[in-house]
């Protein structure tokens, strides 16, 4: 890959930049405000959300979508899940039409149900072999910080998956490839909601074994949504699955966790997303997630719980409590 476009000048793109620079590509990051794009392409760092970090000089930044995307072969997807049709809509006319599109955002669209790979094929009418997701345990902070970490290349033609797996390929980012797009990205999404239920227990002081009974039932519950809708199983006990849930759950660093945590604490759920100040997906995310569950007639108690917390503004306690007495069953 010679010049890749990355659209979102927040935290993950930012830090996807320097990966794809690491790994040897010529990258030009958008963003919309002209500021902070002229302050990353002068001085090569991102003040607002990477601030210490030094990116690599082949990255360059605008606020010019046409200087972004002209001639771009891949175009990287880094906005929030409920803002990403509405931008891509605007920008549309100046992707190149054979680009690659490859979604980082990790949500599910709220009214429409849609995941981010149906929202790029829907809005740019880009065929799905031309749409790829990248999901995994990829924090970043860490990953700016160069510090290891595993990811996933989904995407239905291997061969796209393969092509955007070497471009983004460096001693600290190994990314592997699968073509089971659904799983990856219902796994990606789901995890940020699980994330803010093990956060409020953090929040109102309850131990691992709260934490771990989440997590686990919590992969239950998105693995019955994903085989619902023709996911692989293998892919929830992978990284898109397990290792991002597990991270995302148990890291200061996860914008879900830290806000569940602050709602566990007491907070509204207002105030615990301006003390957040990032994209948190999971708490819109929720209310898709359960959603499409209820379209679909699957269960998903902890999702459900989440919604009654972040909507309903119901106290973390009775969520806990609504869960724990529910009708003993079987493990499944
Ligand atoms: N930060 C992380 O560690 C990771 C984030 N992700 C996912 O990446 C996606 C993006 O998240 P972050 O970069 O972390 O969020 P962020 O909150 O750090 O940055 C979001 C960026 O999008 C911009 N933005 C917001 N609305 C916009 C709009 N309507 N048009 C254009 N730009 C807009 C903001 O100005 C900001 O630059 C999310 O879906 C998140 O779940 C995935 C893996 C890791
Ligand atoms: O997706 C992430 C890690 O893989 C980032 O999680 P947060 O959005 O909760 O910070």
């Amino acid at each position: 890959m010679s010049h890749v476009a990355v659209l979102g000048s927040g935290s993950w793109g930012t830090a996807f930049s320097q990966v794809l620079a690491d790994a040897g590509t010529d990258v030009v990051l958008w963003g919309r405000r002209a500021a902070l794009c002229e302050a990353i392409d002068r001085t090569h760092e991102n003040p607002d959300y990477l601030p210490g970090v030094r990116l690599p000089e082949q990255v360059r930044a605008t606020s010019d979508p046409r200087r972004a995307l002209a001639g771009a072969q891949v175009v990287v997807l880094a906005l929030p899940a409920q803002t990403l049709g509405t931008s891509l809509g605007q920008l549309r006319e100046h992707l190149p039409a054979s680009a690659v599109l490859l979604s980082l955002a990790k949500g599910v669209e709220l009214g429409t149900c849609r995941r981010m790979s149906e929202v790029v094929q829907d809005v740019t009418g880009a065929a799905a072999e031309q749409v790829a997701v990248l999901t995994g345990p990829n924090l970043a902070g860490e990953i700016a910080a160069r510090q290891p970490s595993a990811s996933v290349v989904a995407c239905a033609d291997e061969q796209v998956a393969a092509r955007l797996q070497e471009a983004c390929f460096t001693p600290y980012f190994r990314p592997y490839t699968n073509t089971d797009v659904v799983g990856c990205e219902l796994a990606g999404a789901v995890k940020n909601v699980i994330a803010l239920a093990v956060g409020m227990t953090a929040g109102m002081g309850l131990g691992d074994n709260a934490k771990a009974s989440l997590i686990t039932r919590g992969l239950a519950e998105t693995s019955r949504l994903g085989l619902e809708l023709g996911a692989d199983p293998m892919t929830f006990a992978g990284l898109a699955g397990l290792g991002d849930l597990v991270a995302t759950c148990y890291s200061p660093l996860s914008r879900n966790r830290g806000l569940g945590e602050r709602l566990g604490r007491g907070m509204s759920v207002d105030e615990a997303s301006a003390a957040t100040g990032q994209t948190a997906e999971g708490v819109k995310t929720a209310e898709s997630v359960l959603e499409l569950a209820r379209r679909h007639g699957v269960e998903m108690p902890i999702t459900e719980q989440v919604v009654r917390v972040v909507r309903e503004g119901a106290a973390p306690r009775e969520a806990v409590g609504a869960l724990m007495l529910r009708s003993t069953k079987a493990e499944r």
